[in-house]
Formats: C-alpha cells, sequence, structure tokens
C-alpha cells in the first residue's frame, strides 16, 4: 500500500499508507517497489517524495510479520533500486523514521524532517539489527563512533540533534511534504552520485581499530548476555573495515543468526506484551475500551519517605500538582528538602525549571479536600493505614480516588473503612518511584471500572508500564518474589554462597542477584515483615523446630544476619561488605562465610556443592510455578502480565521474555519434570509442588503461550 501521485507537474508522491505507523510489510514493500519504478520510468517525473500518510513516515519493518514466513519484495533491493535510480528521491519524515523506515530514507538521497520527528534504528530492542543496510550506510554517513552508539542502543534521536549529526539535510517546522516537495524541484540535475551513500566510503578515524574494541568492551558489559548488541557491533566493524558489497554480506549473515534466535523471540514478545497489558479486562467485564479515566490534574501523596518522594515527583514531572502530606514539621523538611534536590536534578538532566511551585507541602490531611487523586505511602501497617484510609474518606471530597501504595497488604480491607470503597485501588510503585518504569494496579473486588482507569492511565501519564493485578497477599511481583528469596536462602544453608547465588542470576541476566539486591533494598525491610507474620521473633510459635515455621521450611539465615546489625548497603553491611554505609561496592564477607559454616554445623547440615543450574532452577522455577497458580487464581490476567511486570519491576532481563516467557522457551515438560524432582528433594517445600494449570499445560501437550489463557480455570478470579 503505496499511493501514488503527481504533483507540481514533475514530482512524483508516493505516500506510505499502513496505519498506524506505515510499517513495511508485505503490501507496503510491494506498493514503493511498483511505485518507484513507476516514478523511475516516467519521462515526465523529475524527481520523487517519499512520505507517510497520518503524519508518520514509516515505524519499520512490520514486525508481526517475523513470525510468518517471508513474503513480498524483500527490502534491501527494494531500497537499492530507489538509491540506485537516476532521478533525485527525497525522504519527508514526520512523525517516526523508525529500523527500516530509517533505513528506507538512507537509500533516498535526501531527507527532511518535520522539528518533532523522531529517527532510530531500534532493531537492537527487538534482538535484531538493522539489516537492510542501516549497519553499512548510517556509519557512511555520519562516522563510526554516533552510528555505533544509535545502532547498539537503539536510542531514538529528535530531529534537531538528527541534523546535528547529519543523518537529515534540513528540519522544518512547516508541512514537511510541501519542503520537501520544494526541495526535489530544485536538487534535479545535482550530481547524485555523493548521495548515494553505498558508493561512499566510511569515515574513519586513525584509531578505528581501538575505538571498536573499546566499543565491543562497553557493549558486552552492558548486555547482560544479550547478543543483538554484540552483533551489532561486529555489522559496524564490516562498514569500518570491508567494502559496502563485502559488508551487506556481512549484515545479512550477522540478522540470519540473530533472526532465528530465542533472544529475537523473545524481544519481539515483549514489544507486543508491553503494548497488550494496557488493555486490561475485569471479569465485569469492563475493560479498557469501555470505562473512561477521570482527569487528574491535582493530586495528593501522603507520607514523603523512600516512595512518598519518589511518587511526588513523578507526578510533578508529569505536571500535576501534588499537595504532600507528612505527620511532623521535621519529617515535613526532610521530605520537601529531598524532593526539592531530586526535582532539580531531574530539570537539569533535561534543561528545565524544576516545577516545584506545583507542591504544596503540608502536615494538614484538611489540605486534601479538593484533590482528585490521594496516594498514600505510609509505613507497611495495616493499622496506621486504616487510620489514614478513615481519616481521607472524611476530609477529601466525595468523588476523590484514594490509592494505596502497599506492597503487600488487602486492599478490600483498606476500601472497608472508607465511604466510597469503589474509589479505592492500589497503585502499587516499585522504588525509586521517579524511576522505575512498573506500576501494578490492584482491583480490589469493589474497584470501580472507572478507579481502574484512572489509575492505569495516570499511570501512563507518568511513563510507566501500568499493569492491572488482583488483590492478594504481595499481589503479582512480590507474591513470585517469596519463593525466589526463599530458595536462595535453602541454597545457602545447603553449601552455597551469596556471591555463587548472585554469580550465576547475574549470569542470567539479572542486572543484580538475589543478596546484592536484598543489601539494596535493606534486610529490615523483610525482617520486619517476617516479625509482623510471626515467623521470626518472640511470636514465633515454640514447639516449631528451628528451621520449620507455620507447618514448612523456614530458613532463619536472614534473620540472623539482621539481628548482627547487618541491614545491608545503608550500613555498609548485608549479605555482603561494602566500602562504607550507603556505598555501592560490594565484596564477599569472610564473617558471612563464617556465619554459614557455624549455622550449618549447628544444625548437621552435611554442605555439599551446589551448581549454577541448580541455583537458576531452584530460584527461577520456584518463581515461575507461583507465576502459573497466580494465573490460575486469576491475580493476573495472562502470562504477558507476569511478565512485563518481571521485565519493567524486577530486572528480569528482557532478552529472555519475562518468567512465564522464559518457562515456554524452556519447555514447559522440563520445567515440570525439574520442579518435581526437587519438590521430592524437598517435600516441606510447598512452592516446589509443581502448580495445577503447569500440570495441565504439560497434559495438553503444552500449547503455545499465546493459548494459555484458554487453560485457566479461576472459580474466584480477582480480576
Ligand atoms: C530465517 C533466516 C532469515 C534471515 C534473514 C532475514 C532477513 C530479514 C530482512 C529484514 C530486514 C529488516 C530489518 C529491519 O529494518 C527491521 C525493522 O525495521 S524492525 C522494526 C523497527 N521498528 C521499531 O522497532 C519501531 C516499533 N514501534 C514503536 O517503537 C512505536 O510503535 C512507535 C514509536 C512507532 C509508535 O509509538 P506509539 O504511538 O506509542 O504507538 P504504539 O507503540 O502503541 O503502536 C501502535 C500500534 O502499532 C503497532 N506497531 C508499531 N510499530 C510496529 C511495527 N514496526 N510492526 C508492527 N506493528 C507495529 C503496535 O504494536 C501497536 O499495535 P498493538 O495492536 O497495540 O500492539
Ligand atoms: N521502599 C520500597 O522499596 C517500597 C515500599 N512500598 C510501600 O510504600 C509504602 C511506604 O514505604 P516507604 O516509602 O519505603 O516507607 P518509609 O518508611 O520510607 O516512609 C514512610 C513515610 O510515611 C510517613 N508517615 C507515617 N505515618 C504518616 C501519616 N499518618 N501521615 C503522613 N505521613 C506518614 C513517615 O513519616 C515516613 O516519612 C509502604 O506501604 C511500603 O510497603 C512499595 C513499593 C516499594
Amino acid at each position: 500500500m503505496a499511493r501514488y501521485a503527481q504533483v507540481h507537474g514533475s514530482v512524483a508522491l508516493i505516500t506510505l499508507t499502513n496505519p498506524p505507523v506505515n510499517a513495511l510489510s508485505a503490501a507496503v514493500r510491494h506498493g514503493i517497489t511498483e511505485t518507484v519504478t513507476r516514478a523511475l520510468r516516467d519521462p515526465e517525473v523529475k524527481s520523487v517524495v517519499i512520505c507517510g500518510e497520518n503524519g508518520v513516515f514509516c515505524g519499520g519493518a512490520d514486525i508481526r510479520e517475523f513470525a510468518k514466513p517471508m513474503g513480498g519484495p524483500p527490502l534491501v533491493p527494494m531500497i537499492a533500486a530507489i538509491e540506485e535510480g537516476d532521478k533525485p528521491v527525497v525522504a519527508a519524515i514526520e512523525g517516526v523514521a523508525l529500523g527500516g523506515g530509517l533505513e528506507l530514507a538512507l537509500g533516498c538521497h535526501y531527507r527532511i524532517a518535520h522539528t518533532k520527528a523522531l529517527v532510530g534504528l531500534p532493531e537492537v530492542t527487538l534482538g535484531l539489527l538493522p539489516a537492510a543496510g542501516g549497519t553499512q550506510r548510517l556509519p557512511r554517513l555520519i562516522g563510526i563512533a554516533p552510528a555505533l552508539d544509535l545502532i547498539t542502543t537503539g536510542r531514538h534521536v529528535a530531529a534537531q540533534q538528527a541534523l546535528k549529526l547529519g543523518i537529515v539535510d534540513q528540519v522544518t517546522d512547516q508541512s514537511t511534504v510541501d519542503v520537501a516537495i520544494q526541495f526535489a524541484k530544485q536538487v534535479v540535475g545535482q550530481p547524485l552520485l555523493p548521495r548515494k551513500l553505498s558508493t561512499q566510503p566510511t569515515p574513519c578515524p586513525p584509531d578505528v581499530d581501538i575505538l571498536l574494541e573499546e566499543a565491543m568492551t562497553q557493549v558486552k558489559r552492558r548486555a547482560r548476555g544479550a547478543i543483538a548488541p554484540v552483533a551489532c557491533v561486529m555489522a559496524v566493524r564490516a562498514a569500518a573495515t570491508l567494502p559496502y558489497r563485502a559488508g551487506m554480506q556481512k549484515e545479512q549473515e550477522l540478522m540470519a543468526t540473530l533472526f532465528r534466535s530465542s533472544q529475537a523471540h523473545a524481544l519481539q514478545y515483549c514489544f507486543f506484551a508491553q503494548r497488550a497489558v494496557g488493555r486490561w479486562k475485569l471479569s465485569s467485564g469492563a475493560h479498557s475500551g469501555n470505562s473512561k479515566p477521570r482527569p487528574v490534574s491535582k493530586a495528593a501523596v501522603i507520607g514523603l519517605g523512600t516512595m512518598g518522594r519518589g511518587i511526588t515527583v513523578a507526578l510533578v514531572k508529569a505536571g500535576i500538582a501534588v499537595v504532600a502530606v507528612e505527620t511532623s514539621d521535621k519529617q515535613l523538611q526532610m521530605g520537601k528538602q529531598i524532593v526539592s534536590e531530586m526535582l532539580k536534578r531531574e530539570a537539569q538532566k533535561r534543561n528545565e525549571t524544576p516545577r516545584l511551585d506545583l507542591i504544596r507541602f503540608t502536615t494538614s490531611m484538611l489540605e486534601l479536600k479538593d484533590s482528585d487523586l490521594v496516594i498514600e505511602a505510609v509505613f507497611e501497617d495495616m493499622p496506621l493505614k486504616k487510620q489514614v484510609f478513615k481519616e481521607l474518606s472524611s476530609v477529601c471530597k466525595a468523588d476523590a480516588f484514594l490509592c494505596t501504595n502497599t506492597s503487600g497488604l488487602d486492599v478490600d480491607e483498606l476500601a472497608a473503612v472508607t465511604k466510597t470503597p469503589e474509589l479505592v485501588v492500589g497503585m502499587h510503585f516499585f522504588a525509586p518511584a521517579h524511576v522505575m518504569k512498573l506500576l501494578e494496579v490492584v482491583c480490589g473486588s469493589r474497584s470501580s471500572p472507572e478507579a481502574v482507569a484512572t489509575a492505569m492511565y495516570l499511570g501512563k501519564r507518568l511513563g510507566k508500564v501500568s499493569v492491572a493485578v488482583g488483590n492478594c497477599p504481595g499481589f503479582v511481583g512480590n507474591r513470585m518474589l517469596r519463593p525466589y528469596l526463599e530458595e536462595a536462602n535453602f541454597l545457602l544453608e545447603e553449601g552455597a554462597t551469596p556471591e555463587l547465588v548472585d554469580g550465576a542470576l547475574e549470569e542470567f541476566g539479572f542486572a543484580m542477584g538475589v543478596f546484592r539486591m536484598s543489601d539494596l533494598s535493606g534486610l529490615d525491610v523483610g525482617w520486619r515483615i517476617r516479625k509482623e507474620s510471626g515467623l521470626t521473633g518472640p511470636d514465633v510459635d515454640p514447639s516449631d523446630p528451628p528451621r520449620r515455621r507455620q507447618g514448612q521450611r523456614y530458613s532463619p539465615l536472614p534473620d540472623l544476619v539482621c539481628e548482627q546489625g547487618r541491614l545491608g548497603q545503608k550500613n555498609g553491611r548485608g549479605w555482603y561488605l561494602y566500602d562504607k554505609p550507603g556505598g555501592r561496592v560490594a565484596t564477599p564477607d569472610p564473617k558471612i562465610h563464617q556465619l554459614l559454616e557455624e549455622y550449618r554445623l549447628k544444625h548437621g547440615i552435611r554442605p555439599r556443592r551446589v551448581d549454577r543450574q541448580e541455583v537458576v532452577e531452584r530460584c527461577l522455577f520456584a518463581l515461575i510455578n507461583e507465576g502459573f497458580r497466580i494465573l490460575d487464581d486469576g491475580i493476573a490476567a495472562g502470562p504477558e502480565d507476569i511478565d512485563m511486570i518481571y521485565v519493567f519491576g524486577y530486572g528480569w532481563p528482557r532478552h529472555r521474555g519475562g518468567p512465564m516467557f522464559y518457562a515456554g522457551m524452556v519447555g514447559l515438560p522440563k520445567v515440570l519434570e525439574r520442579l518435581e524432582h526437587y519438590w521430592q528433594a524437598h517435600p516441606d517445600v510447598p512452592h516446589l509442588e509443581p502448580s495445577a494449570l503447569l500440570r495441565r499445560l504439560v497434559d495438553s501437550g503444552s500449547p503455545p503461550i499465546d493459548t494459555w489463557r484458554d487453560f485457566l480455570q479461576r472459580p474466584h478470579s480477582q480480576l
């Protein structure tokens, strides 16, 4: 689908028409091939402009086609035909020119962009590389270093920066197509060869080898096991060292490997899953398509601790006025100072003025009377939260949404103390709340569709990936975290060290292993929760053996670590030793090794060799197993929801698609077999017992992940 028109007598205007982003589907490629041939053959046509319909040039190859057999004209010869032609072709870029879209534009002889346009080669984020000549033409146009940056990160570049880099020839705030048409008329007769990027040498600095080596080292460090960024560097190296044709050959070879890789499948799954989770649906029949959010122009945040500060900053950055409430002047002043510093830093990054004027700091709840939406972020303590919600219910206007940032408490119990339980939802942010992309929107049993829609939409305004989840202890993310943490502790009991467990998880692709992550969050957080649940401290049932609680295996190791005053990074000592309190440089601590040895001796445990595979299987399969239970319980709508929660909230490596996708990649029968194996070895660990859904899926021949919803029982869906 490409429309053809002859304008101003001598200019052929080709318009890509494939809404919403004019992706280069087989039909579009066919349309381009046909219309370009027509324009080049028509003696009346002296030059050509290519643009996209509805203010979008082109969002690249049609990603949905990657899962199907390739049909239609291939991109590489299609773009070569444009470049090789003897008539100037101008790309008129509005909206975006991404991936294959930018590669198409690079095959044109000139590029004009609207001031608001974005260009980029994001293929690496899909586990691929720009294989329609992008890795060979872009370095020839802008040089090795900037091309490496754009191709290995996939970042989008705004028009003005694209102009500075030399990607586009002109930027306009007028009608881009009109400007391009005028431009196309003017360049008729000018020499075309220098504009044909494939014929040009790649400008290389004298130290290009060192530059490429350094880029490779840096990319490998950042990639956490992802292969596409490494292949991108190899392709750019080919542009620097080989003639164009040989470089193209290398580009195709690398692409063939990536294209078939499980990482590419995982990353493409994530692309669509990220968009799919926005289309939420409740068991009542309400869904994103039939439930309207209400506008939020004035919000309030209760509690300016770790979370409240970040939430306030996120709201202000989105231009929303905030009333920020603390208990005492001292707490308020401290919160105010930290929020102000955070806002200043954020504004500095964007070269903007910090919008401190949008915040009103107060200790009086009475100032909340005209807030549209309140987010409570006080201590994780049910009686305190109930008291706060009661007060909110009496001071706020009758239609104000009352939200809680609890990390796992019962949203219905909080709703029950208010006069408007239908306006209560959970908005579970992740620390640091102004940075982390995930928001779990917890739907209580009485939350109205409007309340859910408003929280989901507010999350989107704040730049978050919002996922609707049901109400149960820990919701989705933290509920799945529990077996993961417990298995890690059991592995320490059995013979592992924190660095062995973390090493295996980091090799898997997590930014941080479980013990380093716990040190970062603060070990006292979990300790307090365990005390409150009677798992440690004075409320422990005295008849429980030391390593059993409430009828199941329990490891008191984390409690012992806390009892020694080791609270994590904050005081410089946790599972690791840190360079200083608050420091980030972790080193293994012989005192922890000694503690583990004494512990094993005391409890008569003969340490055994734990290997990395066991770490990954025990920790991750236990977490995945809980994910299956969550699906069957109706706490998450589908596997994509769980996967996006883990990718955006818990550092799960995106190139492994999320835990549920990963289970499918490993093979459900294998996951089931390993869980059965470990459960047999540890029958006192209920989370290792394979879930009913996993068994059903395996019994049904392990169907693909997009059909799992058909196998859910959900007698009591919480959504
Ligand atoms: C077996 C061996 C064979 C080996 C050899 C194989 C050789 C193959 C050679 C092929 C060479 C091709 C190389 C190439 O050029 C590859 C590419 O171009 S990959 C695609 C690169 N492009 C992107 O990554 C852009 C993706 N899109 C976006 O970032 C955003 O959508 C965009 C900024 C464009 C717009 O954002 P926004 O306005 O927020 O809208 P949404 O994101 O919600 O999107 C709306 C809607 O559109 C769908 N969509 C977007 N882009 C694409 C796309 N490129 N293909 C298909 N569909 C797309 C998106 O999913 C949304 O629909 P939903 O239904 O909501 O999901
Ligand atoms: N810290 C984290 O990583 C995460 C925490 N959460 C949840 O967010 C909530 C807050 O946690 P943090 O910010 O870590 O706690 P925090 O201890 O850092 O801060 C809590 C703040 O609430 C204030 N506060 C207490 N009672 C108040 C009241 N009646 N009115 C106004 N302010 C009051 C306190 O003075 C304190 O500043 C908890 O429910 C927690 O479970 C959720 C996600 C992540």
